[in-house]
């Protein structure tokens, strides 16, 4: 389920800063038919924390339409740091979702046995498949490669997107013994392209929601051994990665895509304030020839 290139879509909100579904709408179609493998609702990058449970649960239904038409898996953001909650919340998941991305817990700090507790207890009731959100530059919890190995090898887990804010000893010792049926999927769109080299399988990328061709032909590129090409074709979109990520996400992508017309406004919803003026320009410039 869990290889190429999966998008966390933003937000797009219209002039009265309400959720504009048909924009969403329009750049889940989008994504998917330039060469996404699958979306991922209610992510960090779809500013999840700022939206209201209806507009949530119409989010979900607006991505699961696109991903339904296709074929293809939606993967839905769970997030919270109470095992309790995060299993209710899964249970409460909408038809049409094919697995659940959910974070370690967060700020809270347990023992790496209590995540490994944690997600347990969650494999044993969740209705979908689980990708584990590993990024501890956010949650502030460590977890080892051997940790992840063995949550790996639950049946009712089935991937984890990497973000540990580059290319750490666990990722190489992870990723040098995995379990059979677990996927790694990068989650630091400037790291990407190593990653990949080391065997990951693909990437939750919110850069891919330009060039989305060009980051599912890097991520087809390395499955296939094509080195030269992964090379190249991983510094030119590591490069755009940057651009979009010179402010804090999804910022500066909304204020491209508005710029391109594809979303009514680049509006997003405090605390985070629209990028500049030239941090979207500069990624616009670099986003025109990215695969090149
Ligand atoms: O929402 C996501 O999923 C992602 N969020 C990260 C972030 O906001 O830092 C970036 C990554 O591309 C995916």
């Amino acid at each position: 389920m869990f290889t190429g290139i999966h998008v966390p879509l933003i937000t797009p909100y219209d002039a009265d800063g309400e959720v504009a579904f048909d924009a969403l709408a329009k750049i889940a179609d989008h994504v998917l038919d330039q060469g996404a493998s699958g979306l991922v609702a209610l992510g960090t990058t779809g500013e999840v924390a700022a939206l209201t449970p209806a507009e949530r649960e119409r989010v979900i239904g607006t991505c699961a339409a696109a991903c339904r038409e296709r074929g293809l898996p939606l993967t839905v953001g769970v997030t919270g740091n109470d095992t309790r909650s995060v299993g209710r919340a899964l249970k409460k998941l909408p038809g049409g979702v094919d697995a659940a991305l959910v974070t370690v817990p967060y700020f809270l700090r347990p023992s790496e046995r209590g995540v490994i507790a944690h997600f347990e207890a969650l494999a044993e009731e969740t209705p979908v498949p689980l990708m584990i959100y590993h990024i501890p530059y956010r949650t502030g919890q460590a977890v080892s490669a051997a940790t992840l190995r063995r949550l790996g090898a639950h049946p009712r887990i089935a991937a984890v997107k990497y973000a540990a804010g580059g290319v750490d000893q666990d990722a190489v010792d992870l990723l040098g013994d995995l379990p059979d049926g677990f996927d790694v999927l990068g989650g630091d769109d400037a790291f990407v392209s190593p990653l990949l080299a080391l065997g990951a399988s693909g990437g939750v990328l919110a850069s891919a929601h330009l060039a989305t061709d060009a980051f599912a032909e890097l991520a087809a590129a390395w499955r296939a051994g094509d080195v030269t090409r992964g090379r190249a074709l991983g510094h030119r979109l590591a490069r755009l990665s940057a651009a979009l990520f010179a402010e804090p996400n999804p910022t500066v992508i909304k204020g491209v895509l508005h710029a391109r017309g594809l979303i009514p406004t680049a509006d997003v919803r405090l605390p985070l304030l629209p990028a500049s003026r030239e941090a979207v320009s500069q990624a616009d410039l670099v986003a025109v020839h990215p695969g090149e």
